[in-house]
Formats: structure tokens, sequence, C-alpha cells
């Protein structure tokens, strides 16, 4: 049915800083520390006229503006409109655009412990108005409460991937869910048949920047790191190494896989420590845009 009233569209898209020149006219100033970044996301305005137009060629106005909270000082303008833009918002257009391809399956995010899958989880549930859930809290509630940690201690290794791939086999029975998994879910085939009735996605975080954030915050509830006094860094970054050594093939098979280093190489970042969860999270929804489109045929995304 053909639009009788004005209709604006609003979308974002990325912008590579190669491609922006300052010629008059036909482009907008771009600060050079908006230039450095080798991309940076910009928010799309076209209007469309009313059908009722006399010409029957509608032009539509375009309007392209965004400007970065991050950079102080900084902004793209396209004629006198500056749009403030933020990571929130990039976030919010990326999980509308997605949500109804993904017909309510869950979402399952793998990856080495400290890998963010519970920050940048909670993250997405609430951009795509999921549940969220936490395998780990899920199976300390199926154990009366006692923490991961103490299940290890109490019932070793192999009573937690029982209950590990129960709590899974009942998740995938949900609907509207991000799932943040533990780190060792993808060791067993099982816990593959019931997290692929979802859509998988692989937080790749490198080994240092994982020893770092865990080392910040104790190893304590991670009864497979060490917990002894000394440089808890390295020891961290030594285990971490040694698991990822088992494990690395197995997390290749999630659906999506969003690479923090990539991320950081995109936006001219030098260190993925200064990428935020919500940045991770809208690479996670154009990773899931890449598979919805490349495996499930969804070219009109
Ligand atoms: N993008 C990020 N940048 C810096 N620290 C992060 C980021 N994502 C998560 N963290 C921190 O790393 C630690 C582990 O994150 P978490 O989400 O619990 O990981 P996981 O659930 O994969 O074990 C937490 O202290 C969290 O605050
Ligand atoms: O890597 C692993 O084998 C584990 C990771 C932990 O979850 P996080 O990835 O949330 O730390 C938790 O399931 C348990 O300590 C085992």
């Amino acid at each position: 049915m053909e639009a009788l009233v004005p209709q604006t569209v609003q979308f974002t898209n990325w912008i590579y800083s190669d491609k922006v020149t300052n010629r008059p006219g036909r482009s907008f100033p771009v600060s050079q520390t908006l230039k450095d970044r080798k991309r940076f996301p910009v928010l799309v305005s076209a209007r469309f006229p009313a059908n009722g137009a006399s010409n029957r060629r509608r032009n539509v106005d375009m309007e392209v503006s965004c400007s970065y909270k991050s950079v102080p000082g900084s902004v793209v303008e396209s004629g006198n409109n500056q749009a403030p833009f933020d990571e929130s918002l990039l976030l919010k257009v990326k999980s509308e655009k997605i949500k109804p391809y993904l017909e309510g399956r869950c979402i399952y995010l793998v990856g080495m412990m400290g890998s963010g899958k519970t920050t940048v989880g909670k993250i997405l549930s609430q951009a795509l108005g999921y549940s969220f859930s936490d395998c780990d809290t899920l199976i300390e509630q199926e154990a009366d409460g006692i923490s991961v940690a103490e299940i290890f201690k109490l019932h070793g290794e192999g009573f937690f991937r029982d209950k590990e791939t129960e709590v899974l086999r009942q998740l995938s029975l949900m609907r509207c869910v991000v799932v943040s998994t533990g780190g060792g879910a993808v060791v067993r085939n099982i816990n593959w048949k019931y997290m692929q009735k979802g859509i998988t996605v692989w937080l790749d975080v490198p080994l240092d920047a994982l020893a770092q954030r865990i080392s910040a915050v104790g190893t304590g509830s991670r009864p497979l790191l060490p917990n002894e006094s000394g440089d808890i860094y390295s020891k961290t970054f030594m285990r971490l190494s040694s698991l990822f050594e088992l494990r690395g093939e197995s997390y290749a098979n999630a659906n999506a896989r969003v690479s923090l280093e990539n991320i950081a190489a995109k936006l001219g970042e030098r260190d993925v420590s200064n990428l935020t969860p919500t940045v991770i999270a809208i690479e996670a929804l154009e990773q899931i845009e890449v598979f919805l489109k490349e495996k499930e045929g969804h070219n009109e995304l």
C-alpha cells in the first residue's frame, strides 16, 4: 500500500573515514578525531514525500548526522543538523532490524571465562526485549544455592557438567532468552545440540584481556583457575591459555563470531579494553545479521 502522508525513515550505517572528503556541498565536515577512526556509525534520515506529490518521481531528502559523545567537541554535521548519536541508539536500531528474523529463538553466548557473556548478554536482552539467563546461576539454584566453586569442591566437575547439560536442555525449550553459558559449555556435543536450537554467538576475546579482567575481580568464583597468592595475572593467563588450547576449535562452531580484535581494528582502537560492552553488543547483532543473511538467506536484511 502506498504512503499517503510524508514518511521519515531513520537508519544507521557505517561510514569509512577514508571515504569522507571535505568537498563543499558533496559531504560534511568531519573532525580530525573522527577521521582518525577507521569507520564510524552515522544516522541517516530519509524523508519520503506523500504519494499525492505532483511529480511521480518523488525526491527523497536525505540527512546524515552523528556525533560521538566520547569524542568531545567533535560532531559530524549535515547542513545545520547535529543529531546526538550514541551507542545505545545504534544498538536499538540494530536490534529492531533483526528481531523479526530471530523468530523468538534464544541467543546463546559462548566464550572463555571473563569474555563478557553475562555483561554483553544483559545488554543484548534489554535491546531485544528478551529475558536473560545465566547458566551458572541456574545451576547454583538447582544445587540448593551452593556456588559453582562449592559444587566443584563437593561434587566434582562431572556433576557440574551434568547439571550444565540439564540446564541447557531446559533452556532449549524456551523462547526469547539471551543465555550466558559457562565457558566450558562448548565441551560436550550434547550441549551444542541444545544450543543450536537457538543462535550461538562466540565472544572471542584475547587471552591477555581475559586475564586482566579476571585478575581485577579475582579467581575465587572460578574453580578451574588458580586461586593461590602471587602473580595472579600470569597464573591466570597461563591457565586460560591451556584451557583455550583444548577448547578453541569448539568455540568456532558458533553460528556467529564476535572478535574484539576485529572490532578494535574497524574502529581504529589499539587496545580492546577500550571497547565498551555496548559496542560489543552492536557487533554481536551485526554478526547475527550476517548469519541470518548468509546462512538463512535473508538477503533483504
Ligand atoms: N567490554 C568490557 N570491557 C571491560 N571489562 C569488561 C567488558 N565486558 C566484561 N567486562 C568485565 O569482565 C569481567 C567478566 O565479565 P562477565 O560478563 O562476567 O564474563 P563471563 O560471563 O563471560 O564470565 C567482569 O568484571 C566484567 O565487568
Ligand atoms: O570455563 C569453564 O569451564 C567454566 C566457566 C565458568 O563460567 P564463566 O565462563 O561465566 O566464568 C563456570 O561455568 C565454571 O567455573 C566452569
